[in-house]
């Protein structure tokens, strides 16, 4: 038994767990009227209602005594005070100090980290400005117009999901174009609807070696240059973002050109820091600053309130119930409101990438289920699809559905149809519908005996089905900031509690060597046979049709 299963708690948890499964929601709820009022928490602007959950006041004590047990407090004040926690990289995990407007230092081996991470915003507020004026210019004097954004992974998700989803806030001056996949056709899509001379790129990569990223950049380089561009002409195009400053210089880039960012943070926690540049570039820093500030918000929150009402940590254990004792395999991401619709991506790599392990942070393997699948997608498009699964399937797929209760440029007939669907959902899934309230509405419409029968077991939804409702006034960027850094914090909090480390991604990282392996044998560096036999068989396939072309 592991320390985490052996937890008094967690002794108590399981036996919760196998009273409650038998009892419904919908009693709960009818026995209950202070549930709703009770089973909510606010946050940086954003409400929580989680009454819709399978858990009574007793499993949410549980619950907070698990994470304590587990040391939840400590965990997190060594993460906000720079210890080196991600403990197979001998890293600080300091996103934190990106968003850290307190004026408090943050010391990493004893240095105070402050200076040089406002050293860094000033550079991107100047630099945006210089853009947006038209006083940084293309090479033959036209104002900068367009953006190209490369990057991969937490160098491409942060930035082009936050520019989408604040779309209302896009600043005129320039256009900002995401380019992530290393398939040819997005890069020249890109491209060819673009002037070179009035084009900037911003390569983004924290260890500046992404196959996919310096592919990309080569291609948009080699455009430029055919395009009428000279080599010198490069320094006022190209800019970079990334760690390792040496490897971005001997690619090419100006010193001067190259925004700084630190080891200590994590790729999937990059947005904060230069690699938010384009998000600057296509908002302003002041939207920039903003959503920095809306997640320095949700970490003060995040540091002091207690377990009981903390947001991110009642969604975190809420998560811990479901997947350690329910056998939930996934937890699906509802954004009723269109331009957050890349929010589940965002938090897919988040999550996953943060909590998809298999051993503690001692190397233990687990003895219990970690990280879920993550997916999700805009309400109320998946209504009309996968949400089948949600209310009828065989498993329980807990849900967090959110809604800005105004948007900007309302049409109110529209938002308010998108309102009462997003609350119709979670009630439906609560409710369910029964077995008698199904055969009743078959006996109205006329149905013999038999057919009410046979098909009301077909329509009845069991309901109760978990969800939370996240509430917020707008989708500003102070509240988009501080939305991200509420799902950053339920991931760390869920890690604690597995016991992992959830700031490597070793299995990310063997794809990448391996990537750079096979092209090896596709371009005939290495010798085919090197490798698995099918692996060997589908290089000598693609050779074969790209030698005939
Ligand atoms: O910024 P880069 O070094 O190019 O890395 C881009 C991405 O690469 C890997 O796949 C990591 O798992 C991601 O966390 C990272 O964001």
């Amino acid at each position: 038994m592991s320390k985490l299963t052996s937890q008094p708690a967690w002794q108590d948890l399981s036996q919760l767990a196998a009273t409650l499964k038998d009892q419904h929601m919908r009693d709960w709820f009818a026995a209950d009227p202070a549930r709703a009022e009770r089973m909510q928490a606010d946050a940086a602007g954003i409400f929580l209602d989680y009454s819709k959950n399978r858990v009574t006041d007793e499993v949410m004590t549980a619950l907070m005594a698990l994470a304590r047990a587990q040391g939840l407090e400590a965990h997190r004040d060594a993460m906000f005070g720079g210890d080196a926690i991600n403990n197979t990289e001998n890293r600080a995990v300091l996103h934190t100090a990106l968003r850290n407007f307190s004026g408090q230092p943050v010391p990493v081996g004893g240095e105070d980290v402050m200076p040089e991470v406002m050293a860094t915003l000033d550079k991107i507020e100047a630099f945006t400005a210089s853009v947006h004026s038209g006083e940084h210019t293309g090479y033959t004097g036209k104002r900068i117009t367009d953006v190209v954004a490369i990057g991969i992974g937490g160098s491409f998700l942060g930035p082009k999901i936050m520019t989408e989803a604040l779309k209302p806030y896009t600043h005129d001056a320039v256009k900002v174009h995401f380019v992530a996949n290393v398939d040819g056709c997005h890069i020249h899509d890109v491209l060819q609807t673009l002037d070179h001379e009035q084009t900037l790129v911003v390569m983004s990569s924290k260890s500046f070696s992404t196959q996919e990223t310096l592919q990309n950049t080569l291609s948009a380089k080699a455009w430029f240059l055919n395009a009428g561009g000279s080599q010198q002409d490069i320094a006022r195009h190209f800019v970079a973002v990334s760690s390792n400053i040496s490897a971005a210089t001997e690619f090419g880039i100006a010193e001067e050109n190259i925004f700084p960012m630190w080891d200590w943070v994590g790729g999937r926690y990059s947005l904060w820091s230069a690699i938010g540049l384009p998000i600057s570039l296509a908002l302003g820093f002041t939207h920039f600053k903003r959503l920095l500030e809306g997640a320095h918000e949700m970490d003060n929150h995040f540091k002091t309130a207690p377990l009981e009402n903390n947001v991110p940590v009642i969604m975190a254990m809420l998560g811990v119930w479901y997947r350690n004792f329910f056998e939930a395999q996934s937890h699906v991401l509802l954004p009723y409101y269109h331009y957050l619709r890349g929010l589940p991506a965002y938090v897919q790599q988040l999550d996953m990438e943060s909590n998809g392990k298999q051993v503690t942070q001692n190397g233990d393997p687990v003895d219990y289920p970690t990280g879920p699948i993550i997916w999700g997608s805009e309400g109320t498009n998946g209504q009309h699809s996968f949400h089948q699964l949600i209310h009828q399937g065989s498993g329980v797929i807990p849900a967090d559905f959110m809604l800005p209760l105004t948007v900007p440029n309302q049409d109110d007939t529209h938002h308010a149809m998108l309102a009462s669907n997003c609350f119709g959902q979670t009630q439906a899934l609560m409710q369910g519908k029964t077995f008698e309230e199904c055969y009743a509405d078959l006996e109205r419409q006329g149905l013999d005996e038999a057919e009410r029968v046979r098909l009301a077991h077909h329509k009845t939804m069991p309901g109760n089905k978990p969800s939370n409702t996240l509430l917020f006034e707008q989708l500003d960027p102070f509240t988009l900031g501080a939305l991200v850094a509420l799902y950053e914090h339920k991931v760390f909090v869920q890690g604690v509690v597995w016991q992992l480390n959830s700031f490597d991604q070793w299995g990310v990282e063997l794809g990448k060597v391996l990537g750079n392996q096979v092209l090896d044998g596709i371009t005939g560096k290495r010798d085919s046979s090197e490798f698995d036999r099918s692996t060997e068989q589908l290089i000598a396939r693609f050779r074969q049709s790209n030698a005939q072309r």
